[in-house]
């Protein structure tokens, strides 16, 4: 399996990362399973560092949501260990911010945009929880208005949240995501159903956070967002087969097994990076020391 070397850290821009960046995301040995006993995600292995984005990749039921579960403390390690930004899951909970794939917010409900930012600062103090137990401090309304403008929906703020498009609905639920400062961001699918202008917005936003130093994990289908966003990929069909740089983790023999020997999809995914060295075949390490340089070569 990999092991992520300083060398092989890149940021989002595809030039090398600080060597003092620090570990957003540590998996170990780590299968995963939703009753503690039987694992539906065996073997992942691999580091993400501050300023990194990670593109889940595989087919569907292949384990990408329960990965993401996973750094959220909702699913349990049947064995191995996952640390987030140095802490157990549960206990990063606050620092980390989760764009679920279906919104369970209700766009029929009478609340506003401003509003619903505001819920992302419920679990930054968990004695005294902003709601009905305590009012909106200085520092909640600057966060809220802050996330709002990552989103470039400030001007909305006041609007209701039914009245937005539902591109424009899923920026305002990543600026809720945003409002508690998270170190890390996790997003399940969060480019489905986007037409063109808010998935180019969407990618756009993403750089910037990575850029400031902040750690994504994405799953997604869409190799052109993952080529465009992220940094580094690990495929996965049940089992992990890749972590590591992006374009080395999409080599052809990976994506091929995961796709159940389907060379088609192989050559979709894997055609950026041909000139990308050659990766082993799954079962095998996939070397990740060597830099993705992902803007460069693959757009
Ligand atoms: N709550 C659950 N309880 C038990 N098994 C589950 C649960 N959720 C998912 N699974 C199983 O875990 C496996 C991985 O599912 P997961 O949702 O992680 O896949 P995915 O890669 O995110 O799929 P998709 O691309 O369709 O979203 C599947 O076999 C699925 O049936």
């Amino acid at each position: 399996m990999t092991t992520e070397t300083t060398t092989g850290r890149t940021t989002a821009q595809g030039s090398p990362a600080s060597p003092a960046a620090p570990v957003t995301v540590e998996l170990h040995g780590l299968d995963l399973g939703y009753d503690g006993r039987t694992a539906v995600l065996t073997g992942v292995e691999g580091t993400l560092h501050a300023g990194e984005a990670l593109a889940l990749i595989g087919p569907n039921g292949s384990g990408k949501s329960t990965l993401l579960k996973g750094l959220l403390g909702l699913t349990r390690p049947v064995r191995g260990t996952v640390r987030v930004l140095g802490r157990r899951p549960a206990d990063a909970r606050r620092d980390v911010g989760y764009l679920p794939q279906t919104a369970e917010v209700d766009p029929t409900f009478p609340v506003t945009v401003r509003q619903v930012v505001a819920m992302g600062r419920y679990r930054r103090e968990t004695d005294r929880p902003l709601g009905w137990l305590r009012p909106a401090s200085a520092a909640d309304r600057r966060a809220v208005t802050d996330a709002l403008e990552r989103v470039g929906l400030a001007d909305r703020a006041r609007r209701r949240f039914g009245e937005l498009s539902g591109g424009q609905r899923q920026r305002v639920l990543l600026a809720r995501a945003l409002a508690g400062d998270p170190g890390l961001l996790l997003l399940d699918e969060p480019f489905n159903g986007l037409d063109e202008t808010n998935r180019d917005a969407l990618e756009h936003i993403l750089a910037e956070l990575t850029a400031g130093g902040m750690s994504i994990v994405l799953s997604t289908h869409d190799i052109g967002l993952a080529r465009a966003v992220c940094t580094h990929a690990a495929v996965l069909a049940g089992r992990q087969l890749a972590f590591g740089p992006i374009a080395q983790a999409l080599a052809p023999a990976v994506i091929t097994a995961a796709y159940s020997g389907r060379s088609d999809v192989a050559a979709v995914y894997a055609a950026p990076f041909r000139d990308a060295p050659a990766a082993e075949a799954p079962g095998g390490p996939v070397a990740d020391d060597t830099p993705a340089s992902r803007r460069g070569s693959t757009r």
